[in-house]
């Protein structure tokens, strides 16, 4: 018996960015939005301990050791449970690597609700984003799915209303970008200068609760495009090749480089991808619409 879940990747519609907090890391009002761009992760029993295998375009980036993210979900899961962790972990891998869209997370928060399924542990749903929430910050996000604001480090979640669906098109980079790297550059970008407190916009939430892309395309924002930019200056190219292509926004996907585009509807979508496919400032151009589940058996 094995047990398949499929979880989405993110993008970020808001990214405000407060100081660094003591512990290095920095308070967030994070607006994640869940988009159709999915990894799926195939838990299936195991007699001889954890192992990791991954298959995608991306396969060869991603860790096959105990850093993996669903290898240490699968950990800690079993350790609070008190058993082994004799799994393997099948990871089907289409979310963009070290791309600023959570592929990590997703893997993370995929694997623990594969594990639970499997090993039928009965953990509650608040056990379960309580671990997400050790893994990373990102990975409660990852279990949720739909649209929620993430405060603290973005792991205390609370879940928004979506009141339509949103076209967009994601332009992934030649490289990728190491999200405490672009953090660390934020910090050095603002050097000296005040740092306001990170609050949620008004105008992002109103824009998602009525499913209004025109509003939404004017209201995103993600202060860590500066930080991605300078450590990444060609992502400029991209995003301007998608604003001249009829992109309604046109932003850097959380930490980068993964550059994200909304569109108007899923034609205009799909003729933003064909341009940016042809522009030569990206290696892999998809589409993708959001809000869509978070982890799910499938
Ligand atoms: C950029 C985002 O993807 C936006 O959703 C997230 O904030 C990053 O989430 P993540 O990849 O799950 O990040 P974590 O694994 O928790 O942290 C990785 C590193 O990113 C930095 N980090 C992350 C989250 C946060 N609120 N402040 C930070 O400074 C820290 O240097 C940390 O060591
Ligand atoms: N399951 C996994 N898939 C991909 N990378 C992983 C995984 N587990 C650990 N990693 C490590 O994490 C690094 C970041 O990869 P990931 O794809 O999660 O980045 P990201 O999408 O930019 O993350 P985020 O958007 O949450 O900041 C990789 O370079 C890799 O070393």
């Amino acid at each position: 018996m094995s047990v398949t879940v499929r979880v989405p990747a993110k993008v970020n519609v808001q990214l405000a960015v407060g100081a660094a907090r003591p512990d290095g890391f920095h308070d967030l009002a994070n607006v994640f939005l869940a988009v159709s761009l999915y990894d799926e992760i195939t838990a299936t029993p195991a007699a001889d301990g954890l192992r990791v295998t991954c298959e995608g375009p991306d396969a060869d980036q991603v860790p096959l050791d105990r850093t993996n993210l669903a290898a240490r979900a699968a950990e800690a899961l079993a350790a609070r449970y008190g058993r082994e962790p004799d799994v393997h972990l099948h990871i089907a891998k289409d979310i963009p690597v070290a791309g600023g869209m959570a592929g990590g997370s997703a893997d993370g928060a995929g694997a623990l609700v594969a594990c639970d399924a499997l090993w039928g542990t009965g953990a509650s749903r608040a056990e379960l984003l309580e671990i997400c929430a050790e893994l990373g910050s990102d990975v409660p996000f990852s279990l949720v799915g739909g649209a929620a604001l993430g405060t603290g480090r973005g792991e205390k979640l609370t879940e928004l209303e979506v009141g339509g669906d949103f076209h967009w098109v994601f332009a992934l980079a030649s490289r990728g970008l190491s999200t405490p790297a672009v953090f660390r550059e934020f910090d050095r970008l603002g050097e000296g200068l005040d740092i306001p407190e990170p609050v949620a916009a008004q105008p992002v939430l109103d824009a998602l609760a009525k499913g209004d892309t025109a509003a939404l395309a004017v209201a995103v924002t993600n202060d860590l495009q500066p930080a991605a930019l300078s450590l990444f200056p060609e992502l400029s190219d991209t995003l301007a090749a998608g604003r001249a292509a009829g992109a309604l926004a046109a932003l850097v996907s959380g930490s980068g480089p993964t550059t994200a585009f909304l569109a108007t509807d899923a034609r205009s979508a799909s003729d933003i991808a064909g341009v940016l496919r042809a522009s030569g400032t990206c290696r892999d151009v998809r589409t993708a619409v959001g809000a869509v589940a978070g982890a799910s058996v499938v």
